[in-house]
């Protein structure tokens, strides 16, 4: 069987919970091999983000290039992208490679309110990138930015759902950890042609950085391994529940998830 290739063009962490860090560790505990194009490095730990250093346009599009190029790749993901001209640059690559199993997580903004998707590249990001999607996965926040109305409730999620569905998207998951808080945490997923919900029990826990990354590497590993988008988000969600209901209790402020737990669960079920 051929070795299944991950690769993610997103920001590096340096607390090492959310971006490239949480991608390739999700990535390797599902059994796909990861390779990344760093579009920024942040200054980051549990307490929040202290600064923000994007990469050029050029630089992005030179990485994805050369593992493209090489190595090959079976699914990528995106997460944050900063700037309209790296989206551009991305998207160019995207096309050019003919990746399918493209998975878009539109960060937009840190927990702790850091700006990590310049405010003029959100049509950058429907524009160009959406069309090129087979999976985007949205918070509540984002995906009230990409379908321009406010979520409450969950038939206005899936009124979002289907206004960002209709940028080209095969299939959009707006996940709910931001949900009001209630005994569970509950996704809503979007085919194309029907709803799914997906629920499972909400921790109670301030260790939550870095989940969006985690779900959507999870999402690429499974489908750089050959299986379907409801399977791929199907074990995404266990995957998260696992990291988040173990998690690691580390740093001041909300501290990251346990890239791990899944994998040591399995094994002792074996
Ligand atoms: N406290 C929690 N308990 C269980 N699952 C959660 C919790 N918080 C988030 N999740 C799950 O983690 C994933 C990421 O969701 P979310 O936190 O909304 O994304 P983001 O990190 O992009 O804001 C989703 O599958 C969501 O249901
Ligand atoms: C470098 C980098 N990329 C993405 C994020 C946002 O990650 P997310 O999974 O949405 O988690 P929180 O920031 O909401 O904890 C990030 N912080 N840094």
């Amino acid at each position: 069987m051929s070795t299944p290739r991950a690769l993610t063009v997103a920001g590096s962490d340096s607390g090492g919970g959310a971006g490239i860090q949480a991608d390739i560790k999700t990535f390797q505990e599902l059994g796909a091999f990861g390779m990344s194009a760093v579009t920024a490095v942040t200054v980051q730990n549990t307490l929040g983000v202290q600064g923000v250093y994007p990469l050029t346009a050029a630089a992005v599009a030179e990485q994805m290039e050369a593992v493209g190029r090489d190595l090959g790749v079976d699914a990528v993901k995106t997460g944050m992208l900063f700037s309209a001209d790296i989206i551009e640059a991305v998207a160019e690559k995207i096309e050019s490679f003919g990746w399918r199993s493209v998975v878009v997580d539109p960060v937009m903004i840190a927990k702790g309110g850091a700006e990590l998707l310049r405010r003029d590249a959100v049509e950058a990001l429907k524009r160009k990138l959406l069309p090129l999607a087979l999976i985007v996965t949205p918070n509540i926040p984002e995906a009230e930015e990409l379908a321009g109305m406010r979520i409450v409730t969950m038939g206005d999620r899936r009124e979002a759902a289907l206004r960002i569905a209709e940028y080209g998207v095969n299939m959009v998951v707006i996940k709910g950890g931001h949900a009001p808080e209630t005994e569970e945490a509950v996704d809503l997923m979007y085919d194309g042609t029907a709803f799914t919900r997906l629920a499972g029990r909400r921790i109670a826990t301030r260790h939550t950085h870095g989940t969006g990354c985690t779900f959507s590497a999870a999402i690429t590993a499974e489908l750089a391994k050959g299986l379907p988008v409801p399977e791929a988000v199907h074990t995404a969600r266990l995957y998260i529940q696992a990291a988040i209901e173990d998690s690691l209790e580390l740093g001041g402020g909300s501290g990251p998830t346990n890239h791990w737990a899944y994998g040591r669960r399995k094994e002792s079920l074996v």
